[in-house]
């Protein structure tokens, strides 16, 4: 008797919501590494991260992509587009939400752009670990009043609770397909990126909300030194002198802890011993400049 196997899935999937609802959070909980950066400030995910998922029977390639609002600036208009033109080409949509939350006008400009495309959207209601169960009933009846979504799974991303049944939920809407990925790759972005964003990850965190999120992190030069450690130089980009002395904080104080913190997860990322030296730059408003965004890798693709 021959058994008919399965045929393979696989397709991209792209995860969007507000600012700060936990997409870093649940495509590391997917994934199980650190390859998204959290963070509990809004928009730190800038770039498109491609996580990617592999079992025996399928593989999902994750597109992080930015928060989609309103643009306000060159920087806010480029990521709306960027964030666009993956939409309509990935097998599903993620929609994360915050039920502690609660739908805000940022949810419903989100709900009115999906309703531009025809790609399955699944309502992911995360934070369930912050709200009782009985809550849950009256905000699913809240979102399908407003669209026609193809699976709701309420999920906590930071405990894992129901990311299993989810990501059985994204495997239905995948086609046939093959393995674009190698098994043990979770990331496609080039190591220089993760290494940036790692910094950008400190110095959001130690500075708490004294730099906006306008800041850059630019790798200028990363090579194996001849002792075998590998050297990373990198520029932080801020708009204003003031942000300059904070960043780099009373005798460098700051500066140094941002260096140390990320030196070691850079460390631990490359398997290397690493040496890193970071400068910081004033760029005056850059992010309305679109050379200066091109400069810095925010391309259009
Ligand atoms: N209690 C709780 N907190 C969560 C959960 N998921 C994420 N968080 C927290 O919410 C904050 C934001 O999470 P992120 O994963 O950085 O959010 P994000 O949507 O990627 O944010 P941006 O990159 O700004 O778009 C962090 O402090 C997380 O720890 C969850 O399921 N439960």
């Amino acid at each position: 008797m021959s058994e008919t196997k399965a045929k393979f899935r696989s397709g991209f999937v792209a995860i969007i919501g507000r600012p700060n609802v936990g997409k870093s959070t649940l495509m590391n909980q997917m994934i199980g590494q650190k390859v998204a950066i959290m963070s509990d400030k809004p928009q730190t995910t800038r770039n498109k991260i491609h996580g990617v998922y592999t079992t025996d029977e399928a593989q999902i390639v994750f597109l992080d992509t930015p928060g989609i609002h309103k643009p306000e600036s060159k920087l806010g208009d480029y990521m709306m587009k960027a964030a666009h033109s993956t939409l309509g080409e990935v097998e599903a949509i993620l929609f994360l939400i915050d039920v502690a939350a609660g739908l805000g006008g940022g949810d419903r400009y989100i709900i009115s752009q999906l309703k531009e495309i025809d790609t399955p959207v699944i309502l992911v209601m995360n934070k369930i670990d912050q709200v009782q169960p009985e809550a849950l009933l009256p905000i699913i009846t809240q979102y399908k009043d407003l669209y026609d979504f193809a699976e709701i799974v309420p999920i906590s991303a930071l405990q894992g609770n129901n990311v299993a049944t989810l990501l059985e939920q994204i495997v239905k809407y995948l086609p046939e397909g093959p393995q674009y990925y190698p098994a043990d790759q979770v990331t496609d972005h080039p190591e220089q990126f993760v290494c940036a964003e790692l910094i950008r990850e400190k110095i959001l965190h130690l500075t708490r909300e004294e730099v906006p999120h306008s800041i850059a992190v630019q790798i200028e030069d990363m090579r194996v030194q001849d002792n075998g450690v590998v050297y990373v130089g990198a520029v932080i980009f801020v708009e204003r002198d003031s942000q300059k002395g904070i960043i780099i904080g009373k005798k460098g104080a700051l500066l140094k802890q941002v260096g140390q913190e990320a030196r070691r997860d850079i460390e631990t990322l490359l398997g290397s011993k690493t040496f890193l030296e970071l400068w910081v730059k004033v760029k005056k408003d850059w992010r309305n400049r679109e050379q200066v965004l091109r400069d810095l890798g925010y391309r259009q693709e």
